[in-house]
């Protein structure tokens, strides 16, 4: 009762007092589950909170739009525009550096795959691939693999510690999914897994919003939630303890991320950069990726949702877009840069308003599921901490090579299992014809080589596992 009390107390200064409108309906255990839940929330920051988000939602930032421009081409590295040595350089530094045990890769998967359409985290998403590889697994792999050439090349027995971030809707299957999978042969101490925060979700005037009458509707804290998450999950002393000095972070549904991709590693560590980003040359002005460019002259992300159309479509003279280096959210920070956010910048990251329907139970304790937008989430991104950098790289790659995302449900036009899928095989027809081999047809007809369009399916169903090759070396790297 006392509990029960200060929980009221709290909320009620708060200007929250409905939360516990359901109070006497509840059961004993209902109640406790729902002051546990509350204790879990940051009472004394949830005035702020709901005041900030029905602010936000009433007054849309101002646009950026006049205060950006690109990024200097000078300023990015560029796979496709380097020489073979600058990319031999780079891949030999970031494997020393991973034979060093210096290197950790983080996976932001604390998302609720709701444009994908599934209950279950998105990793565990199987594409339809001719193994039945999910995503978890084919990442599982190419960790093994690249810690094997590491050592193959050094002598070492290296480790690259898998930091994952989940969220509450996340965690508990992820954490079954690895241990029936016997963590894919990964040693399961080397995988550390962790909650990213919730945050609640508020009406248009600024009212928490109750999922049922005992229980408030909550989100995770957007991928920039990462930094708070840092810190209360104590992952930089993880990293200090195991002498991790680079971090490469990426989100879970790019079919074809390289896990700790020396180029990109050895690349940032070359350049003295302590945060880089890997971009594409961005497909089409609508394509619903970030761009990395400058604001008032500092580097960062402005993402698809921020950006104005008619900006998006600005085009060069040769026909280019200006805005073309679209963020594929794969990230390499130092340890150092992540202390200093963790220590100084955190609570500095940009809050970004999204307009959601979120389903609540009406006054009458009757469930609702809205047929549109009634709730207000608030997300931090996880490239926001950019601007602090001292020294920010972008480092450009290629698409067919690195970039093939699985945000939605088939039937949709793009980025689907499908397209992930033949992605993946067609890059995998490309590496096997490149090693020599000719593709047959069922009766034994070569097949036409395999093209480098990412649009395009595969010429055969040849899938190669991380295991074998991971950037579709035959046998030894240089
Ligand atoms: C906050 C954030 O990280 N947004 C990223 C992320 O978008 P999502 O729509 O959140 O999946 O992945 C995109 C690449 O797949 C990238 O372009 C974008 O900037």
């Amino acid at each position: 009762m006392e509990v029960h009390k200060d929980a009221f107390d709290f909320l009620e200064s708060a200007g929250q007092a409905h939360v516990l409108q359901f109070w006497p309906e509840l059961c004993e255990e209902e109640r406790d589950v729902f002051l546990e839940e509350l204790a879990q929330l940051d009472l004394k920051g949830l005035k702020d909170h709901c005041e900030a988000a029905a602010k936000a939602a009433a007054s849309p930032p101002d646009s950026l739009d006049q205060h950006i421009e690109p990024i200097p081409p000078e300023f990015i590295g560029s796979v496709k525009k380097s020489g073979r040595d600058s990319l031999e350089e780079w891949e030999r530094r970031g494997l020393l550096e991973i034979s060093e045990n210096c290197v950790g890769v983080l996976l932001l998967a604390g998302g609720q795959g709701t444009r994908l359409g599934v209950q279950y985290p998105k990793g565990m998403y199987n594409v339809g691939l001719p193994s039945g590889k999910t995503l978890y697994q084919i990442q599982a792999e190419r960790i093994r693999k690249i810690q094997e050439l590491a050592d193959s090349k050094h002598g070492s027995k290296c480790t690259v510690p898998w930091y994952i971030m989940t969220s509450e809707f996340t965690l508990g299957p992820t954490e079954t999914f690895f241990k029936e999978n016997n963590y894919f042969g990964l040693e399961p101490t080397n995988i550390i897994m962790f909650e990213q925060r919730m945050i609640p979700a508020v009406t248009f005037d600024g009212k928490v919003i109750l999922k049922d009458k005992g229980k408030i509707a909550m989100a995770p804290d957007g991928n920039g939630g990462l930094y708070q998450a840092l810190v209360d999950n104590k992952v930089l002393e993880d990293m200090k303890k195991r002498g991790v000095k680079y971090l490469h972070v990426y989100c879970v549904d790019n079919i074809l991320v390289k896990m700790a991709d020396p180029v990109f590693i050895g690349f940032c560590v070359s350049k003295g950069a302590d945060c880089g980003a890997k971009v594409v040359e961005k497909a089409y002005p609508t394509e619903p990726v970030g761009v990395v460019c400058r604001v008032r002259g500092v580097s960062q992300v402005v993402e698809y949702s921020e950006v104005q159309p008619q900006t998006a479509e600005l085009r060069g003279p040769g026909g280019e877009l200006v805005y073309s280096a679209g963020n594929i959210c794969n990230h390499c920070f130092t340890r150092s840069f992540l202390q200093d956010v963790a220590e100084k910048y955190k609570d500095q990251l940009k809050q970004h308003v999204a307009l959601k329907k979120v389903p609540f139970v009406d006054a009458q304790g009757v469930q609702v599921k809205p047929s549109k937008s009634n709730g207000i989430k608030m997300e931090k991104f996880v490239f926001d901490v950019f601007p602090f950098s001292r020294n920010f790289v972008a480092f450009e790659v290629v698409r067919e090579d690195e970039f093939s995302p699985l945000k939605n449900a088939d039937g949709s036009v793009t980025d689907n299992p499908t397209t992930a899928r033949n992605s993946l095989l067609a890059q995998h027809c490309r590496w096997a014809t490149s090693a020599g081999a000719t593709l047959l047809d069922e009766y034994g007809n070569p097949l036409p080589l395999p093209s480098v369009s990412a649009d395009d399916s595969p010429p055969a169903q040849c899938e190669i596992s991380p295991l074998v090759s991971y950037f579709g070396e035959v046998r030894t790297v240089c």
